[in-house]
This record gives structure tokens, sequence and C-alpha cells, in this order.
């Protein structure tokens, strides 16, 4: 296993706030879902941050219809993977395309792609509702569409309150239906249930298998081996930024007892 590999305990409760409304018909407005092109290709990616190598030589293909698990653990490169694939970090060397272009290429990027990366980086002084407006005005999206996800994530009742004052649990749910914004064929999550309570946790489950259902692709990353393995149909496994897995979560646990017990041993480098 590497060094740098070691597996957190699940996210304390923070939070006690439940809700989304369950309705995720939202997500199926018009021909929202196209449906050609929403493969994430990561070609030989690498990222170096001056001695630390973050990321190293990972290839995978995150397709549609599917909810994609990214696992690993702390320090493994889930986060800088994901930044360089929306363009955040350039990589130093490799490539990151969706729809088949590097992100800062794409036509109307929030209606192409959906992503949950740092909820908390968001204006504490405004409300849930004027931060979700002010993105839809910057995408060109309908307001209509704010209340509309405001309603997917269980915020409706809290909308005109300042972000500032939110719980970690409020915040992820925010920064989810800032993602589900431009009903996105393509979506991606780093560590969204951080924070969720168990209600929180199950709502989710049951979004992004929506999301997948409905043929959009679903990139979820997380350390926590259970919720992966009831959420995830397929993993991408790295560690130390190398990839160590890339098969579907039947294949991944068929040797073990469970998920956690075979990422363990794989990331121990035992044989299975
Ligand atoms: N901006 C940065 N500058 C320097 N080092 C960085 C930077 N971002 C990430 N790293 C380093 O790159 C490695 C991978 O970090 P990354 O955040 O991608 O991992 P992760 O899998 O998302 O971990 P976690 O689950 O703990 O968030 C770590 O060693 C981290 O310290």
């Amino acid at each position: 296993m590497p060094s740098s590999v070691r597996v957190t305990p699940p996210a304390r409760r923070t939070s006690t706030f439940v809700g989304g409304n369950g309705d995720f018909r939202g997500l199926r407005r018009g021909a929202a879902v196209p449906t050609v092109s929403r493969v994430i290709d990561v070609r030989d990616i690498s990222k170096r941050y001056g001695r630390t190598v973050a990321v190293d030589g990972v290839s995978f293909t995150v397709r549609p219809g599917r909810v994609t698990g990214f696992l690993g653990g702390n320090g493994a490169g889930k986060s800088t993977t994901m930044r360089m694939i929306l363009g955040l970090d350039r990589p130093t060397a490799g490539e990151a395309l969706i729809d088949g272009r590097p992100y800062r290429d794409l036509t109307d990027p929030l209606r192409r792609v959906g992503a949950l990366l740092e909820a908390r980086a968001v204006h504490p002084a405004r409300t849930a509702y004027h931060h979700l407006l002010w993105l839809a005005q910057a995408g060109r999206i309908p307001r209509t569409r704010v209340h509309e996800v405001l309603g997917m994530t269980g915020l409706e009742d809290v909308a005109g309150r300042r972000v500032g004052g939110f719980s970690l649990g409020m915040t992820q749910r925010l920064g989810i239906a800032a993602a589900l914004l431009g009903d996105p064929p393509v979506l991606l999550f780093d560590e969204p249930t951080n924070g969720l309570d168990p209600e929180g946790i199950r709502w989710f489950r049951t979004l992004v298998r929506d999301l997948a259902a409905q043929g959009r692709t679903v990139f979820v990353s997380s350390h926590l081996m259970s919720e992966m393995a009831q959420t995830a149909d397929h993993l991408i496994v790295i560690g130390g930024g190398r990839l160590l897995a890339d098969a579907s979560t039947a294949e991944f646990t068929a040797t073990a007892s469970s998920l956690e017990e075979a990422f363990l041993r794989l990331s121990s480098g035992r044989p299975s």
C-alpha cells in the first residue's frame, strides 16, 4: 500500500438537515441529455507540484449510463485529477477530454458539465437563491431552473438564508444544486457526501443513480467504501497518484468480503 494512501473514517455528521423533494423530473427537461459524446477521457495524465507527483500517468474513461466511483485514500490524487478534467489545473503531461475536447474549449460549459468541487467556495453573505441566480445568469440559464434545483436538493425552505450560516451538509446540497443548474449530461462530484447525514446520503445515492439511469455520465469521488459499494456501478481506483484498478464494482469485489477489503488489499499490493 503506498504510504500516502490512508482510508479515513466516514465524515462526522454535522447536520440534521433532511429533505430533497425526491422529484428529479427537473433533470429531464427538454432534450437536455444529448445522445452522443458524454465520455470523460483521461489520457496518460500527470500533475507535479514541485517535487510532489500528485498524479502519475493515469488513463481511464468514464462512460455514460452508470455511476463511476473514483476511489482513493487521502492524497491519492482524486481532486487533482478532477481539477484537471475541469481545466482548473493544467496537467504536467497528458490530457483530459470531455466530449472529445478539453473543458476550456467547450461551448456553453454549464450546460455540458456540472461539478461539485469545493462546496465551501461560495460568498457567505449571499443567500442560496442569489448564489444560484448569479450562476444561472452567468450561464444564461432561466430563473425558473433555480427554483427547480432548490426543490430537487431540499433547499427551498432555506433559499432566502445567507450561505455563511449553512451547515456543511446544506452547503454540499447547494453545491449539488449548482452542479445541476445547467441540466448537464456530464456530472462530477468530489466527495459529495461530506457533511451529509444518513438521510442526505441516501438522497444523494438516489439522485446519482437516477442521473445515470437517464444516460448521463456521473463521476463521484469518495473515500467512503461502504457508500461507494452501494452507489457505484464501476470503479476507478487510484493510490499514490497511480491507477490501481478500473473495473465494475462487482468484478472489483468478487474475491473480497467487501469493497473496503478489496480496496485495502489492492492498496497494500497484496494479491487477491
Ligand atoms: N496545489 C497544490 N500544491 C501542492 N501540492 C498539492 C496541491 N494540490 C494537491 N497537492 C498534493 O497532491 C497530492 C494529491 O492530492 P489530492 O488533493 O489530489 O488528493 P485526494 O485524493 O483528493 O485526497 P483527499 O481525499 O485527501 O482530498 C497530495 O500529496 C497533495 O498534498
